[in-house]
């Protein structure tokens, strides 16, 4: 069972608070920008920008970007609570944690759903969601208490020993996809090793990261300790250009990623990179079909297939090409598109209009290069009117794919898998690292030593072994060549966010060399 490694977790929660909002009747006056405590009005800036509900079409507030003057104030307010939180024990911020998890846990259904209204992912994968949130706060919780560094010992009883030291206030820039739970696990580490952090999420999904914010405070962060500004490209270079700030990490697009990377070099400010991927899924004919087709829906329609590490570029051996498409056809005909506050809903809908649009003219440039649509990939109006100017497709396969097309070489970021024919492993293991993304990869076979084989000769930071897209926070993520660099989760995120300092101990006296 695919999702059968979510039920440990998911039978130890707590019972939720629900939250009764239907879709199309949300709307949200608070501000939401935090700093210092509180949700407050930005200082400057005041560009307006409207927020969706992907599900209706609806806008649901208004945004205000913050200007250069706010984002100082953020950056001022958590070098402040830094000079405080930096000086706490490992213990009392994994108590602090603890305590943040706790709330999230009995908040989880509310959390899930402002992610569903806001991002427009169903509220089933919303929950699984937020559940990885609170485990992410967790497992660093578990982890600040025992932060250290080494003892060395060197001749004639002199020693040296490293600490392990926060690096400041530290920038986290997010993307729209995973809105809660790229904050978490960025935040989580961060303050686990003693740093404040500046959050800007998208501007897309500006709403659920605030509630963190709230949630920390709760909990007992420091004031300042966690900010959130709000807005987009600008915003993010003044976060970026701030000469307060220590280090930043960004998960978004090759692109930003790009940028990203010039302005911090400017400021020699550690960076990490979670940028996209093309990742490639390899089904061999020896594989477990009914696992490598579940694997390969789980690797293309989590969040309507708007999810950095997807498996889009299938590989299916020859000798099981046809009965595997059957069958993956059969079962993303099935996959319930709608109203993602339905429970019964496992796809809803794509993030805006013009989004849609871009992964619209994906398909149809596929098909004008020749591949050909076996299911989906058209526009889906819901019959529920409040429903209909929602951003909804249906999940599409293309079959009779080629590695030069462009639906196999770019990131389409939407409800699109390509099926992609081989014949040998030498072969396949070439094609599959034809890219110049890295990020995740993943093989189906039954003979353990091919898959070892395989994922080891795979250049991609997160390698699957019959199964995907699964996200234990104790594993190490982050990518290869343009997916990045850097990792969260797993103890691997704790050298992203501290810096060793090497201390020399002399027991001796001093041998001059004058
Ligand atoms: N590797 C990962 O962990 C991971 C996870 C989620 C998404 N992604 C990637 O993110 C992309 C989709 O997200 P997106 O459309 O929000 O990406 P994006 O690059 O457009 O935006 C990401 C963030 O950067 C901000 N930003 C944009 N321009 C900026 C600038 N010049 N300076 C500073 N900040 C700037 C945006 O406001 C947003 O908060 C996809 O490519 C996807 O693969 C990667
Ligand atoms: C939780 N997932 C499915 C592994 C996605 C991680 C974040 C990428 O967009």
């Amino acid at each position: 069972m695919v999702l059968a490694f979510l039920l440990p977790r998911l039978r130890r929660l707590q019972p939720g608070r629900a939250m009764s909002t239907a879709t199309g009747s949300f709307s949200l006056q608070q501000p939401l920008n935090y700093r210092d405590g509180g949700r407050v009005q930005p200082a400057d800036g005041g560009q307006a920008e409207d927020v969706y509900e992907p599900a209706t079409g609806r806008v649901i507030t208004k945004l205000l970007c913050s200007g250069e003057k706010e984002v100082d104030l953020a950056v001022r307010s958590a070098k402040a609570a830094f000079q405080t939180w930096s000086q706490t024990s490992g213990m009392e911020r994994c108590r602090v944690l603890l305590e943040a998890a706790r709330i999230i846990r009995e908040r989880r259904d509310e959390i899930a759903t402002l992610e569903t209204i806001n991002n427009g992912k169903s509220i089933f994968e919303a929950r699984v969601d937020i559940d990885i949130s609170w485990q992410c706060l967790e497992y660093y919780a578990g982890l600040a208490g025992s932060l250290a560094g080494e003892h060395i010992q060197l001749p004639g009883g002199s020693f040296g020993y490293t600490r392990r030291e926060p690096l400041g206030v530290c920038v986290g820039i997010g993307a729209w996809n995973y809105p809660f739970q790229i904050a978490c696990w960025k935040s989580a580490p961060a303050l686990a090793c003693g740093n404040a952090m500046v959050y800007k999420p998208s501007p897309f999904t500006p709403i659920s990261v605030v509630k963190l914010a709230e949630i920390f405070t709760e909990a007992g962060v420091p004031k300042g300790l966690f900010n959130v500004v709000q807005g987009g490209a600008a915003t993010g270079q003044f976060l970026c250009h701030h000469p307060d700030v220590a280090k930043i990490s960004f998960t978004g697009s090759v692109p930003t990623g790009v940028k990203i990377m010039e302005m911090a070099a400017k400021g020699i400010k550690p960076v990490t990179l979670e940028l996209g991927g093309k990742s490639p899924l390899i089904i061999f004919s020896d594989c477990s079909l009914e696992n490598a087709v579940n694997g390969a829906l789980m690797a293309n329609f989590l969040t309507q297939g708007e999810v950095c590490c997807n498996g889009t570029r299938v590989f299916v051996e020859r000798k099981i090409l046809d009965t595997f498409t059957k069958e993956v056809v059969k079962r993303t005909q099935k996959i319930k598109v709608g109203d993602p506050l339905q429970e019964d809903t496992r796809m809803g809908a794509l993030i805006n209009r013009p989004h849609l649009e871009r992964v619209q003219r994906f398909i149809q440039q596929a098909k004008e290069q020749g591949a050909q649509v076996l299911c989906g990939g058209d526009l889906y109006v819901p019959d529920d009117p409040k429903l209909k100017n929602g951003f909804y497709m249906k999940p599409c396969v293309l079959g009779n794919c080629r590695d030069d097309m462009m639906c196999v070489q770019e990131e389409i970021f939407g409800p699109v898998m390509s099926i992609l024919p081989f014949d040998t492993e030498e072969e396949v293991v070439e094609r599959a690292n034809n890219t110049k993304f890295g990020l995740a990869g993943g093989v189906f076979t039954r003979d353990i030593q091919k898959a070892h084989r395989v994922v080891a000769a795979l250049k991609a930071g997160m390698c699957f072994i019959n199964n995907y897209n699964i996200s234990p926070v104790e594993l190490p993520f982050g990518g290869y060549k343009s997916s990045g660099f850097g990792r969260e989760n797993g103890r691997a995120a704790i050298e992203y966010y501290s810096q060793l300092k090497t201390v020399c101990v002399e027991m001796g006296d001093v041998e001059s060399v004058f």
